[in-house]
């Protein structure tokens, strides 16, 4: 059984351009020119209970727009979705009760109040039994290692206790299903890491499905093992993570170190530039033309130190951005 069913889906938003100036904005009244943007073209695809998904794209790809349909925020120009056995833009409360929605970028929680209080909303809404609810919230509280928190006010608590606050007032009614758009957004490292375990655990022991979307590669990396890329409104990829790597197995980095400055055009004729400052060079090069080029440029040039490394992950899902471009 599919838990997340999508055919085609697609949302265009019509706009209006404004002109700046007095004189433009009355013409506007008048004459507004529409456009149309096309955030998500026609998208398919299944996810199963229990999956983990990555859902990336770079800035604007239609991820965000994509979730506020399988969520039922936004209702869509064509296609269809089913989430759980509901088509989500129907917004049924038995659907409401199944899933969460968390948005990095977006405070679900009063500004003002404690958390508890929020969550205890939270705990009215989906109507969840007292017990029910104490222990949810001790073992998420616990999980997250923010008890002591819970009853201090949103507005004083640091971005990675308000993310952890976030999280335990979507999760509080046991969500079967998670949608994740960039939960780590801004956190630093340890905070990221505890997210990022507490959402392991929680997809591992209640089985959880979850779709995430993230620019931080170490969370899809740790979380998923599928990933689905969107760029400009369509999926360019559909599969495992790691897969993407063999696509592009066959580029190596170096990185250089020179005692004096060396110029751009000097290197480009050995590989791609990933970043250079006259005495750092990236270069991305070939696996085959490996041994011949690290003859040449420590031969002829004022190497002082050089690594070689595998093609990070985000390298690669941005080498299949720029081939979808180049056609
Ligand atoms: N209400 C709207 N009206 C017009 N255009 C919109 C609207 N919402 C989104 N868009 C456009 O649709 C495209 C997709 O936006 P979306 O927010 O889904 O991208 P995203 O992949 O989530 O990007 P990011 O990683 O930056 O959050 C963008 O070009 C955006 O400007």
């Amino acid at each position: 059984m599919d838990f997340i069913r999508v055919r085609e889906l697609h949302k265009s938003f019509i706009y209006y351009r404004k002109e700046a100036g007095l004189k433009n904005s009355l013409k506007n009244l008048f004459a507004r020119k529409s456009l149309v943007k096309e955030a998500v073209k026609s998208v398919s695809f299944d996810i199963g209970p229990g999956e983990c998904v990555g859902f990336l794209g770079p800035n604007g790809a239609g991820k965000t727009t994509t979730l506020k349909m399988l969520s039922g925020i936004l209702y869509p120009t064509g296609g269809e979705a089913e989430v759980l056995g509901y088509i989500p833009w129907e917004r049924k409360n038995a659907f409401k009760r199944q899933f969460s929605i968390v948005m990095g970028q977006k405070n679900q929680l009063w500004w003002d109040l404690p958390a508890s209080d929020s969550i205890y909303l939270n705990k009215c809404i989906y109507e969840i039994e007292d017990a029910a609810y104490s222990r949810s919230l001790s073992e998420l509280s616990e999980m997250l290692d923010v008890q002591e928190l819970l009853n201090v006010q949103v507005r004083r608590l640091s971005l990675g206790e308000r993310m952890k606050m976030e999280l335990i007032a979507a999760l509080i009614h046991r969500p079967k299903l998670l949608y994740l758009d960039e939960p780590t957004i801004g956190l630093d490292f340890p905070s990221q890491k505890k997210v990022r375990e507490f959402l392991k655990f929680y997809n591992e022991q209640f089985g959880a499905t979850i779709m995430l979307t993230s620019h931080y590669m170490k969370d899809v990396e740790d979380l998923c093992r599928r990933t689905i890329i969107i760029n400009e409104g369509s999926i360019l990829y559909d599969g495992e993570l790691q897969k993407i790597h063999t696509m592009f197995g066959e580029q190596k980095v170096m990185r250089l170190q020179f005692s004096e400055p060396v110029a751009d055009q000097l290197l480009s004729k050995f590989g791609r530039i990933v970043s250079s400052d006259g005495y750092h060079a990236v270069l991305e090069l070939p696996k085959h033309r490996l041994k011949e080029v690290s003859r040449i440029l420590l031969d002829t040039f004022p190497v002082i130190d050089w690594t070689l490394e595998d093609v990070p992950i985000e390298e690669s899902i941005s080498m299949l951005y720029r081939k979808e471009s180049v056609g």
